[in-house]
């Protein structure tokens, strides 16, 4: 499906990590030229000579430019800037724009509300792996959607990695997994780094051996139909090493632990969403 993408002109909104993650994921994936993206931020200039540098994005602050011949408006700003950014957009907008937002917690229906008019409006929680062409994405129609947005929209992150539609209510959630994630993947991984200096071993060796035991843990985990439990019981001998390894993860509650992580991560979504994205009553068709 993804056949489209080489004919829209995106606008970004928004210059920060996720914004590069995903323009640059595109470009590198063969799947958009850069002379049809065209990335703003709110002041830092500098990025966005950086940015033009890196991939030959196009480049600009003035807003109505930006929005002139954009068919697809990415919405990449923190959750607590959207106000002020659609604000300063909004005028230049059209129903003819698709609007695409990965801001965690801030709803579409928020979204049309501050455009003031009918654009279809997509949520999307990708995460930074789209960089690399390996993002886990998941997307939600607000109103107004039609089949030839979500198939934009669809072509667009699958062209960035592997990309599943839910529904608005279970975004939260998803954020939780797919979209902070990567975030605690790194936080163990630098844990597991960091050991490396405790057993007097090689970084650059023991690097290369984690990245690969994780690379080849995750084949496994795709290819082999066992559950992770399985697979850990066939790890573990009595008495080994495993065993004595795993017992320390146990009396420490890791996996509970991991739990309320992804729990709680799941509800700062919601709270963002009570926090900046209340419509108000009296607005709401
Ligand atoms: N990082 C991640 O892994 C993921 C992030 N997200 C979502 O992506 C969004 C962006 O996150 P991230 O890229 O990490 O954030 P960053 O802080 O890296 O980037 C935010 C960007 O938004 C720009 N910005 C702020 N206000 C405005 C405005 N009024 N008009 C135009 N641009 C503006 C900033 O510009 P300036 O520097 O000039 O202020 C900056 O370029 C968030 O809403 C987050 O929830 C979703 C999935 C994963
Ligand atoms: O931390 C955040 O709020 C964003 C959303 C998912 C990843 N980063």
């Amino acid at each position: 499906m993804i056949l489209v993408t080489q004919n829209y002109k995106l606008a970004f909104i928004g210059a920060g990590s996720m914004a590069e993650a995903i323009f640059s994921g595109l470009i590198q994936q063969n799947k958009m030229s850069p002379e049809n993206i065209i990335v703003t931020n709110r002041q830092n200039e500098e990025r966005l000579l950086e940015l033009k540098e890196k991939y030959g994005v196009q480049i600009s602050s003035n807003h109505e430019h930006v929005l002139a011949e954009a068919n697809v408006v990415i919405l990449a700003m923190k959750p607590a800037g959207v106000q002020k950014a659609i604000e300063s957009i909004r005028s230049y907008t059209s129903e003819n724009q698709l609007f695409i937002s990965v801001l965690a917690g801030i709803t579409t229906d928020y979204i049309s509300y501050l455009l003031g008019h009918n654009a279809p409006v997509i949520r999307v929680m990708p995460n930074t792996s789209a960089a690399v062409g390996s993002s886990a994405t998941v997307f939600a129609p607000g109103k107004s959607v039609k089949d030839e947005h979500l198939t934009i929209t669809e072509s667009l992150f699958q062209a960035v990695g592997m990309v599943r539609q839910v529904k608005e209510e279970d975004v939260d959630s998803v954020t939780a997994i797919a979209g902070s994630g990567p975030a605690y993947m790194y936080y163990i991984v630098e844990a597991m780094f960091d050991s490396l200096d405790e057993l007097h071993l090689d970084r650059q060796l023991g690097e290369a051996l984690i990245l690969q035991m994780i690379q080849g843990s995750v084949d496994l985990m795709k290819n082999s139909g066992h559950t992770p439990r399985e697979l850990y019981q066939k790890v573990k001998s009595p008495g080994g090493t495993t065993e004595a390894g795993l017992k320390v993860l146990e009396d420490n509650q890791i996996q509970e632990t991991m739990r309320n992580c992804i729990n709680r991560a799941a509800q700062r979504s919601k709270e963002i969403t009570k926090e900046m994205s209340t419509v108000p009553a009296n607005t709401i068709k």
